[in-house]
C-alpha cells in the first residue's frame, strides 16, 4: 500500500481500531449508501436481507440478479471506490475488475443466503475480489451436489433421507474479518454455493465490497 491512492483503504483498514469501524468510515459508508437511491436502496432490503449498490463502469451489459436489476451507479460518483479499486488491484496482479456490488449488514440478521456469483455476463471462470470491513462475519462455501451422482442410490438408504445427509459433503467456514480480502476464481461459482449466515452475535455494521469483471 505505498501510492496515495491507497490511503484511503490503508486509513480505513487503520489496525488500531480492530473489529470496529470508525465513526468517520461509518460516516463515509452512510454517505455512500445515501448517494445510491434511498429508495433504490429500501426496495432492495425488501427483496432481500441486506443493503445492497451496484458500482459499473460504463457501455457493460446490465447485471440481473435473482430476478432484481440494480441501478449501475458510476466509479466517478463515489472516488472513496476508485481509490480501492486501484488498491485491489494492486494487491492481485494482472486482475481488472470493472463492476462492484456493495452489500451492507446492519447486524446479524443481515445475511446473504445460499447461492453462487455465476451470472453469464462474468464468463465461465470470474474472478471475484471480496472485501470486508466492519462487523467479522462467517463465510459458509459447500460444494454443489455432484449432477453425474446425483439420483444414483447405491446407499440402500430411503432416498429423502439419504439426500438430506449427503447433499453438501464437502463445506467450509471461513471467518471474513474487517480488512480480509477473499478471493473467488477459477470454477468455484460453477461447483460451489456460498453464503453469509444471520448471527445473533454479530451486532454491529459490516460492509462487504465484491469485486467483479463483467466481460
Ligand atoms: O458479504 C459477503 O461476504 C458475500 C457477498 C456475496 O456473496 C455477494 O455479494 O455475492
Ligand atoms: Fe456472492
Amino acid at each position: 500500500m505505498e501510492s496515495s491512492n491507497d490511503s484511503r483503504l490503508r486509513s480505513i483498514l487503520c489496525p488500531e481500531q480492530g473489529a470496529n469501524l470508525r465513526e468517520v468510515d461509518k460516516c463515509m459508508w452512510f454517505n455512500l449508501f445515501s448517494g445510491c437511491d434511498p429508495y433504490t436502496v429500501m426496495l432492495t432490503a425488501m427483496r432481500i436481507p441486506r443493503d445492497t449498490c451496484y458500482v459499473a463502469s460504463e457501455g457493460l451489459p446490465q447485471l440481473v440478479y435473482s430476478g432484481y436489476q440494480p441501478h449501475a451507479y458510476s466509479w466517478d460518483e463515489f472516488p472513496p471506490l476508485k481509490d480501492i479499486l486501484d488498491a485491489v488491484h494492486k494487491a492481485l496482479p494482472g486482475s481488472r475488475f470493472n463492476s462492484l456490488l456493495l452489500n451492507r449488514y446492519k447486524g446479524g440478521d443481515d445475511y446473504v443466503g445460499w447461492h453462487a456469483d455465476d451470472e453469464k455476463l462474468y464468463g465461465p471462470t470470474p474472478e471475484i475480489a471480496s472485501l470486508s470491513f466492519g462487523c467479522e462475519r462467517e463465510f459458509l462455501l459447500k460444494k454443489k451436489p455432484d449432477k453425474t451422482s446425483r439420483g444414483k442410490n447405491t446407499s440402500g438408504e430411503p432416498p429423502r433421507k439419504r439426500l438430506k445427509k449427503d447433499a453438501f459433503p464437502d463445506k467450509h467456514s471461513f471467518v471474513l474479518k474487517h480488512g480480509s480480502l477473499l478471493v473467488m476464481r477459477g470454477y468455484t461459482q460453477r461447483d460451489w454455493l456460498h453464503s453469509v449466515p444471520k448471527r445473533v452475535k454479530a451486532d454491529s455494521l459490516r460492509i462487504n465490497l465484491t469485486f467483479r469483471l463483467v466481460l
